[in-house]
């Protein structure tokens, strides 16, 4: 299967863990709409987003879905996005030309968390991966998530190094 305009499509996600989902929640692809249904208050719980007009949401919006790399995926519960994550593609030219997928962006609203939700964004995410021919899934989390990931099926693999280039930014992860 080839990732190209599509990957915003749901097809991708495995039939399987669309249904494991309880009855009123559903997971799908991130879109336009959402701006309205509470997509940047789900995001963040993991960190600051910024002041960001539905303008700039929709600009960024076209330009990722254009690009074909990006996979974007909420959980919308009672018309309100309860959830993200984020699946990005690297093509190589190592191991074949192979393609690695990067998880980023998991975000469970608080009063949503441990009801196994994040766990199965997880499995829907590796879904895609695996659909779009990815040999493997990498993410970087704190020590405080390696549990969670753990029970996703993640291992502990190198360091996470960064370097910043905006001092604001850096505050912001570090927050
Ligand atoms: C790559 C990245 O994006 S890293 C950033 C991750 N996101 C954040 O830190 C934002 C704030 N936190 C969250 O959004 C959520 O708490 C998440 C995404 C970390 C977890 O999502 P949840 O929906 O709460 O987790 P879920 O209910 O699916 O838990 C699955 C299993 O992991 C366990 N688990 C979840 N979080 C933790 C934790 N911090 N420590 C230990 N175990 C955990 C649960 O107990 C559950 O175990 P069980 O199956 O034995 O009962």
């Amino acid at each position: 299967m080839t990732a190209s305009k599509g990957l915003f499509s749901s097809s991708l996600i495995s039939e399987a863990v669309i249904s494991s989902f309880p009855e009123t929640y559903t997971i799908r692809p991130l879109e336009r709409d959402d701006y309205h249904k509470g997509f940047f208050e789900c995001i963040q719980v993991l960190t600051s987003t910024g002041d960001v007009s539905e303008e700039r949401f929709l600009e960024r919006y076209d330009y990722m879905k254009n690009l074909g790399v990006h996979y974007f995926l909420v959980i919308e519960h009672a018309g309100k996005i309860v959830g993200t994550g984020t699946l990005m593609v690297e093509r190589k030219f190592i191991h074949d030309l192979g393609s690695v997928a990067h998880i980023e962006e998991i975000a469970i609203r608080k009063e949503e968390q441990g009801k196994g939700l994040g766990l199965r964004m997880i499995q829907a995410l590796s879904s895609i991966a695996k659909n779009v021919g990815c040999y493997k899934s990498i993410l970087g989390c704190s020590a405080r998530n390696e549990p969670f990931y753990e029970k996703c099926g993640f291992k502990r693999g190198g360091l996470d190094m960064n370097q910043y280039y905006e001092e604001e930014k850096s505050s912001w992860e570090r927050g």
